[in-house]
């Protein structure tokens, strides 16, 4: 399935300098007109930066923590804009932060994660822009959740809004990692894959929380082919307001981004495409015989289920895919498969399995009698 976006490419709406990477910064949050100007200095000096972000409107988990500073912050914006030349770009979660964003001049707005979640604050900012060109990025929700980032996409292209994009900021998880919000990097693919020609701008600050691993998280970004960086930026990110670990000086901004490698997504070089197409060509066999081959066990797993009905023997057989794990990771690892990589594979396999015997469990007679002539 592809998703049926009608978008035009970012280089028609940010970036048309081409400036590689493209890399949207500025402060978590405008705390005060002296701070949001002087960061957008700095950042327009490295001359690395295509837009100004700033977070106007602060959706905090707690009430009573800072939730933005509010309209007023849309003035220093301007200001910001007007002695720098950078446009600019504010999260909107309301019909009435789309309509003040778009009176104080905003350039690019952006749908936060919290937002996205919701189809009716998707729909409420997508009726509110009806009619309006401007540029549209869309968070993905906090939960990892494909079809409602996908619903959320749907819901402000068709409101007409046909420069838009996508930022993958990572997901919520309840298991305890390094980052502050799971990369699920599947995700990202997923949407890349649905809609190809749709721009991802991945939010390595949200990702990590920590300002340590922005870089690397940036890099493998573009390296899974993503058209741009959302990174914050304060100037003294020790007295930042909101998410003082997670944000960099306009140094360190400037820095991360020389440090990153840009590769391209194809080569125009005909040595190299070759060599290329014949390592796919080997691949192509390989994957043939892997699917084969699974279709051979998954007949044999149906014989068994047959089995299993017959005699009255429960599907899940503890020991037996104890045994299997045990085995099969032991040897994958002898071939340099990762652990993680084979049980992964093991677990689809087996809860296939259960699929495929469950079904031939709940057979009806009539269909266990046909079973048996095909099988006479
Ligand atoms: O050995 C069996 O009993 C099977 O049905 C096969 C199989 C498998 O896929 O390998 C499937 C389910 C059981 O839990 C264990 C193993």
């Amino acid at each position: 399935m592809k998703l049926n976006l009608n978008i035009q490419p970012l280089n028609t709406w940010i970036n048309k300098t081409g400036i590689e990477p493209l890399v949207i910064a500025g402060p978590c949050s405008a705390e005060t007109e002296d701070q949001l100007v002087a960061t957008a200095h700095l950042l327009a000096k490295t001359g690395k930066i295509s837009a100004l972000r700033a977070g106007i409107w602060k959706p905090r988990t707690r009430p009573g923590e800072f939730e933005g500073i509010g309209s007023i912050g849309l003035e220093w914006l301007k200001r910001a804009k007007a002695e720098t030349g950078l446009p600019t770009a504010v999260e909107v979660a309301t019909a009435k932060h789309v309509e003040e964003a778009l009176k104080a001049g905003v350039d690019i707005l952006w749908v936060g994660a919290r937002s996205t979640v919701n189809p009716f604050t998707v729909q409420e900012i997508a009726d509110a822009l009806r009619g309006v060109d401007v540029p549209v990025m869309v968070k993905n929700p906090v939960n990892p959740d494909l079809s409602l980032w996908v619903g959320a996409l749907e819901r402000i292209n068709n409101a007409g809004i046909t420069k838009l994009a996508a930022i993958h900021r990572g997901f919520s998880s309840y298991e305890k990692s390094a980052f502050r919000n799971e990369p699920m990097w599947d995700l990202a693919i997923g949407l890349k894959t649905l809609a190809p020609h749709l721009p991802i701008i991945n939010d390595p600050s949200h990702i990590t929380g920590n300002r340590d691993l922005i870089g690397y998280i940036s890099q493998k970004a573009l390296d899974l082919d993503m058209q741009g960086l959302m990174i914050e930026s304060h100037i003294d990110p020790s007295v930042a307001w909101t998410d003082a670990a997670q944000q960099v000086t306009p140094a360190a901004l400037s820095d991360i981004i020389t440090n990153l490698h840009l590769r391209k997504p194809e080569v125009r070089n005909t040595e190299l495409n070759d060599k290329l197409a014949e390592l796919r060509n080997q691949i192509d066999k390989i994957d043939d015989l892997v699917i084969q081959k699974m279709a051979e066990r998954m007949k044999i797993v149906e014989k068994i289920g047959q089995h299993k009905r017959d005699n009255n023997i429960t599907i899940l057989q503890v020991n037996r895919w104890d045994e299997i794990l045990h085995k099969r990771t032991s040897y994958a690892k002898a071939l340099k498969l990762s652990t993680e990589f084979t049980e992964k594979l093991l677990e689809l396999m087996h809860s296939e399995s259960i699929r495929k015997q469950t079904e031939i469990m709940n057979k009806s007679e009539a269909g266990q009698a046909a079973e048996k002539l095909t099988h006479a």
